[in-house]
């Protein structure tokens, strides 16, 4: 025997209970085929007829009379199916089965409006039509069909006691009446879900998921080899789609895995109904009526060997949590006995307990809507204790959520807790209270509810990990280096999916004039026209409260500006959890104490604050002298060319040339800052090499620093860019005096910045064909880092220290690696 069920969406209308009748007879033509097990059918009442009926009850009750009108539209749904599905010359007689049970719920109705009373027992005969009619109904389609099938109303099947709303089944007789029932008719069974009746056969009903509890009990009493429900989802998934958007189907689970999942709010099934079944070990598949080609997902004793640790992430929503504490708890029996004792006689149900073994406190989970209720209870229960000072005052705390981790793959296996709570503090969700019940298969953690969505996202993005983790960026410019960026993640988001399991998602972007948002990711084919588009006006705090707002996980704010007011939300940025990618030098060369503020924030908060190309555009600088810190080395001496800019003026600047053209030129290759004055004045090699001091451990200030200027102080003071370019042509003798001079002795500029001494000094020098700068050429950098244990011959880096594609790369390489951090 397989006992098939079908709930309300299933058979909600005219469509699927065709797809409905349809499945039934696949199944049919298989056994037969097979020609070895029948089958029998529960049905549920119609979507949402089951709700109208506890309507049309409680305002018979009350005396409102405009319930027919409800009656009438149960009448027309089910009429309408017939209309539709069975052939016209049967139609009368069904019409009038049909109208004959409506009659009697009306007469019902008419009692309960006249006494004006709905006592339990009522409501559960009320209730009953639903199924009633809805089995009626499709019963009479299937038998038109030429199949023989039988209406079986459960009623006759399933005794209970007497306890209406949710009966408890007497299992001795009901197992006897089904076998009975099942040996005499060998017809097709269409059963009624969700209800049965007392020995004095007053109608009952079984409670929530109660149709799935009706083919439970009838699979058990039958030995079915399968009990299969029927739903409108691809079975139980790893999380709820609705709030997880890379949720995917199980394929199996074990009976107290779905147990755990679908206490903590996974609705598909509801495992206690289910009980009968799990008892006899019959396997229960939940299918999907809408797309039945999918195998769902099979409940059973054991699972298949899996590729995760964990099964599935579940959650409720809201939550209050309750928490007594005191000193007079400590060592003192009873305690707990008396609170849940309490708690218990007067029917509230606790989700979670949590207690630490100083036995200090006590903290429970419950549903909020009975917080006040509870704290009034719990407030007199203990007034003694409390006006002894042996227990504070009880404190309730609202708004949180709790996710709960589930898995039999838990079990024994060490590092999972670790897991899940290293990647919720890098995601900056605080923890509340934890519990891990003895079963190792469920971890639950209470955290504050507007952090649930980026807590659910975060773990299952860690978890099933065959699936590629997400980074979410939002970028500030997208001049040279933010378009090239933009480029370069486009041209290798999916070599980073596949082979890197990383998933580089822009969600925001923002330039001077609009931004664009889309949490699900902007579309990077087309960004630009998007951009005009769909983008909004922007201001940066706008954006950066759209950031904090969207509170996504693994989240990444790129500055690609040289704004200077950007700097001042990087702070408020890491401490939201946020990470801060940038070539902008500007934050780190301000004030030390700024620059030691960033970086505390982000190693507080356990997120990353990256910016590689502050120096050296692409070149692995900062990258070495941090690695070259931390194990423990000592920097003596720095000496560098740090500016492209500079490089590629005096490697391509001939006398005879203009100074003015050579450095539209390098503007024109990307070398230059946005204003290049900041290369020209020494600006930007002052910031460099004050950052490079900095990250070498010594605490320098921007005034430490000695800049031999070598600007005319006319360019210096021209008001503008063009003004300035001006003022190059005019002092173009300048310049090729400069050259010339120094090629006279044979050797060449070179804008060389150095540091030794705690003092640091930038300035044009020359040097000759011996000097190890001589050679440089393009737009290259060359670090020489003299330390400890590169003494005698000093640590070089070489190589194009300025120019989109190195400095987006550079940018880009610090984004990827935060991705490898958070996994
Ligand atoms: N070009 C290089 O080789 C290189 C190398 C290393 C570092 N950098 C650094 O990269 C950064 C960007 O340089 P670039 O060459 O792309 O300059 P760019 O002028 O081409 O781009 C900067 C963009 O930022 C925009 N912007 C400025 N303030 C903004 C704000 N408040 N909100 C939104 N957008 C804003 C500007 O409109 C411009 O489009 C600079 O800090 C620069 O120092 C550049
Ligand atoms: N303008 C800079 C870019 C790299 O920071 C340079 O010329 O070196
Ligand atoms: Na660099």
């Amino acid at each position: 025997m397989q006992v098939l069920k079908f709930g309300g969406t299933s058979i909600g209308s005219v469509e699927s209970i065709k797809q409905v009748i349809q499945i039934i007879d696949n199944y049919r033509r298989n056994d037969e085929a097979k020609n070895d097990d029948r089958i029998t059918v529960v049905f549920s009442a119609m979507g949402g007829v089951t709700n109208q009926l506890i309507e049309i009850g409680r305002m018979a009750m009350s005396g409102e009379t405009d319930y027919m009108e409800l009656v009438r539209r149960i009448e027309d749904r089910h009429f309408n199916v017939v209309k539709s599905l069975i052939p016209v010359k049967e139609q009368s007689k069904v019409f009038a089965h049909v109208r004959g049970i409506i009659n009697e719920l009306e007469d019902l109705l008419r009692g309960v409006s006249l006494i004006r009373e709905l006592s339990p027992r009522t409501h559960d005969l009320i209730t009953s039509f639903g199924e009633r009619l809805s089995t009626t109904v499709i019963t009479e389609c299937i038998k038109s069909r030429g199949i023989p099938a039988q209406f079986c109303d459960a009623r006759q099947l399933i005794k209970t006691d007497a306890q209406f709303g949710h009966a408890e089944v007497n299992y001795q007789l009901t197992n006897q009446l089904i076998k009975d029932h099942f040996d005499k008719n060998t017809d097709l069974q269409l059963v009624t879900g969700f209800i049965g009746s007392t020995v004095k056969n007053e109608t009952t009903t079984l409670g929530r998921g109660g149709s799935d509890y009706t083919a439970s009990i009838i699979g058990a009493a039958l030995n079915a080899t399968f009990i299969d429900i029927w739903t409108d989802v691809d079975g139980m998934m790893t999380a709820d789609p609705r709030k997880v958007p890379n949720a995917f189907n199980i394929p199996t689970i074990t009976y107290a895995e779905a147990m755990e999942l679908s206490h903590f709010g996974a609705k598909v099934i509801y495992p206690p109904s289910l009980q009968p079944a799990f008892a006899r070990n019959i396997p229960i598949r939940v299918l999907n009526t809408f797309n039945a080609s999918h195998k769902g997902t099979t409940v059973s004793r054991t699972a298949e060997r899996r590729q995760y640790t964990i099964t599935g992430i579940s959650s409720i929503d809201d939550i209050a949590l309750v928490n007594v504490q005191g000193s007079g708890m400590i060592g003192v029996a009873g305690v707990s006995a008396k609170l849940f004792g309490v708690l218990a006689a007067h029917k509230i149900s606790v989700i979670l307990i949590s207690q630490a073994s100083s036995e200090h406190s006590i903290c429970f989970a419950i549903d909020p809507r009975g917080a006040e209720h509870v704290k009034s209870i719990l407030d007199a229960e203990f007034a003694a204790e409390i006006e002894h000072g042996h227990i504070d005052n009880i404190i309730i705390e609202r708004d949180l959520s709790v996710i709960a981790t589930v898995g039999e793959g838990m079990k024994k296996s060490s590092g999972i807790a670790g897991k899940l709570f290293s990647v919720l503090g890098k995601n900056g969700v605080n923890i509340v209270a934890v519990a891990q019940g003895s079963s190792e298969i469920n971890i639950s953690v209470v955290i504050n509810k507007n952090n649930l969505s980026k807590a659910l996202n975060a773990l299952h993005n860690i978890f099933f990990q065959s699936e590629a983790r997400v980074l979410n960026l939002f970028l500030v410019g997208t001049g040279l280096i933010g378009r090239t960026l933009l480029k370069q993640i486009f041209d290798q988001s999916e070599f980073l999916r596949e082979e890197k399991l990383l998933k580089v998602c822009v969600v925001g972007m923002t330039n001077t004039k609009k931004m664009l948002l889309n949490p699900k990711g902007i579309s990077l084919n087309d960004w630009r026209e998007r951009l005009l588009t769909e983008g909004v006006t922007t201001s940066l705090p706008a954006f950066v409260d759209k950031i904090k707002d969207y509170n996504l996980p693994n989240s990444v704010f790129i500055d690609c500006t040289s704004d200077k007011d950007i700097v001042q939300f990087y702070e408020s940025l890491l401490d939201a959890n946020i990470s801060v990618v940038t070539p902008n030098k500007v934050a780190n060369s301000g004030p030390y104490s700024e620059y030691r503020r960033l970086q505390r924030t982000a190693l507080n908060r356990g997120v990353k604050f990256l910016y590689e190309t502050n120096v050296g555009a692409g070149l692995p600088i900062i990258n070495t002298v941090q690695g070259l810190l931390t194990s423990g080395d000592r920097f003596l001496k720095i000496e560098a060319i740090l500016s492209g800019t500079l490089s590629f003026i005096f490697n391509t600047f001939r006398p005879g040339s203009s100074f003015a053209d050579v450095v539209r030129e390098a503007k024109e290759k990307g070398y230059t800052e946005p204003d290049p004055r900041d290369d020209l004045s020494g600006q930007d090699v002052a910031r460099k090499i004050l950052i490079l001091a900095r990250e070498a451990g010594f605490p320098l200030e921007p005034e430490d620093i000695t800049i031999t200027n070598l600007l005319p102080d006319s360019c210096l003071a021209a008001p503008t860019v063009p003004a300035f370019f001006d003022e190059l042509e005019r002092n173009n003798a300048y310049f090729e005096k400069l050259l010339t001079d120094a090629e006279a002795n044979g050797e060449k500029l070179r804008f060389v910045a150095s540091f030794e001494n705690n003092k640091a000094s930038i300035g044009l020098k020359t040097v000759g064909v011996d000097h190890p700068f001589y050679q440089l050429t393009g737009a290259d950098n060359i670090v020489s880092f003299s330390t400890e244990r590169y003494k005698d011959r000093p640590l070089v880096i070489k190589g194009p220290g300025a120019g989109a594609e190195v400095t987006a790369s550079g940018v880009f390489a610090d984004v990827v690696s935060i991705g490898s951090y958070l996994a």
